[in-house]
């Protein structure tokens, strides 16, 4: 080894080595000894300071069906009392059902349909930021005033799930929890995936383990029709062309339900909703926001097909949607397994919930306008290639059939509906 190998990278100390080869060299093993422990050294320091001061995993780095991530946040024998009182059905041979999304729009309707019928209803919400809370708290105030409980949890924590079905014998399951809305799906993808599959997934593991397993009745969408050009739209058409990225997560959604059908014996009924209006509404839908910026005097945007037609939705009444909500619970046949084993086969359906008659987006403005009595301020602007669809229209000739389902709300009746509670509720939360 030549001893030029041996330079220290900082050549002025090496300057200092004025003594014989030998010691040159014995100095040198010397120093490089010294060197190996000092960095033992430091290394084993720095290595136990890591063990000593590292913190536990942190709840996003452990499964989500971990116990420990919930099982502080709930229990106790007065948050069960509250979970079965509500979940009690007033009349005899009432349904139990467990609504996820309780807070959401549709479920918010749904929950109290079924309580003032006399059923047993629990509701399960996130209460997540992708529109105002404060709606969904001002909705929670309205299901509590109705005697319905909503338990503040995510459909993807499981140990809440299980605890759930452990305290109560669910008979039904409303599943409305999901990520909404066709456009959002571009800046948070994630989202969608989440709520949508995931937790789809981990709703239907608890309830393929449950004993007795409830029956399910879940909302799709009218958006897994995606590019389908046939009109009207039919639970027999191709469903392999989605536009949006939600579409995709609420089609799969299907194809999944149907393995816990097949596999676990799981009664399973998907509804496909078509752009779903009325009172307690969601803030991110085109009549919602329309109104809010009419009235403010902001421009709104019209979107139009690349022929320049109005693009036009199928709109339908919330009471409508609830009615086919509860015709498809009061058809659903039992579950056929239990406790994670199917015994036979059980029923799995699709429906389209629809209203017969696509209204174009023009048109819903001149409505608005004229229930608002502003002119509104608007441009016109291509169809976003963003996940919309140029127009949908539902066949409902299954669900008439098979589940009593019978819109009756036009779309100028609803609006007028919507008008009179956006202006009531916004009048009294005016500092909102
Ligand atoms: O039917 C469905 O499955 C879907 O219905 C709605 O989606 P969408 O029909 O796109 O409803 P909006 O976002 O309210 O749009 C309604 C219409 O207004 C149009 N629009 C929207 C926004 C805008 O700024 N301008 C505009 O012209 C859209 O192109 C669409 O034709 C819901 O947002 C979805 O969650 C639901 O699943």
């Amino acid at each position: 080894m030549s001893h030029l190998d041996d330079l220290p990278s900082t050549p002025g100390k090496y300057k200092s080595d004025k003594v014989t080869p030998y010691g040159i060299l014995h100095h040198h093993r010397y120093l490089r000894l010294s060197k190996l422990t000092l960095w033992a050294s430091i290394f084993l320091a720095l290595f136990l300071f890591y063990i000593v001061l590292s913190p536990p995993p942190s709840p996003s780095r452990r499964n989500l069906n971990d116990s420990s991530v919930s099982a502080a946040k709930y229990g106790g024998s007065h948050w069960e009392k509250q979970v079965r009182k509500s979940a009690h059905p007033r009349s005899p041979g009432g349904l139990t059902v467990l609504v996820t999304g309780a807070a959401g729009f549709v479920g918010t309707h749904v929950s109290i349909a079924l309580r003032r019928r006399g059923d047993g209803v629990l509701g399960l919400d996130n209460f997540n930021r992708y529109y105002d809370p404060k709606l969904k708290r001002a909705r929670q105030a309205l299901l509590e005033r109705s005697g319905v409980f909503v338990v503040e949890g995510d459909i993807n924590d499981a140990v809440l799930l299980r605890k759930l079905f452990d305290v109560v014998l669910f008979t039904h399951v409303m599943h409305l929890a999901a990520q909404a809305g066709v456009r959002y799906a571009m800046q948070n993808p994630g989202s969608y995936v989440n709520s949508n599959i995931v937790g789809f997934v981990n709703l239907l593991e608890v309830s393929k383990s449950a004993n007795p397993q409830p029956a399910i009745v879940w909302a799709s969408s009218s958006s897994v029709y995606g590019l389908n050009s046939k009109v009207p739209f039919s639970e027999k058409d191709r469903t392999d062309h989605p536009a949006s990225l939600y579409a995709a997560t609420k089609k799969a959604g299907e194809g999944i339900a149907h393995t816990y059908n097949h596999i676990y014996g799981l009664s399973l009924t998907g509804l496909r909703f078509f752009t779903v209006y009325g009172p307690w509404g969601r803030p991110d839908m085109a009549y919602f926001f329309f109104t809010k910026d009419i009235l403010k005097g902001k421009t709104i945007t019209v979107f139009e097909s690349p022929d320049k037609g109005s693009v036009a939705r199928d709109f339908t009444y919330i009471d409508d949607i609830v009615k086919g909500c509860l015709g498809a619970l009061d058809t659903a046949e039992k579950s056929s397994g239990s406790g994670g084993k199917k015994k036979g086969p059980a029923m799995f359906r699709i429906y389209n919930l629809g209203n017969t008659s696509p209204v174009p987006v023009t048109k819903l403005v001149k409505i608005l306008e004229k229930l608002l009595k502003m002119k509104a301020k608007k441009k016109t602007m291509p169809l976003p290639r963003n996940g919309d669809v140029e127009f949908t229209h539902a066949n409902i000739t299954l669900a008439q059939a098979e589940i009593g389902y019978k819109p009756a709300v036009d779309l100028e009746t609803g609006l007028k509906k919507f008008v009179k509670w956006y202006m009531g509720f916004y009048k009294k939360k005016s500092s909102w």
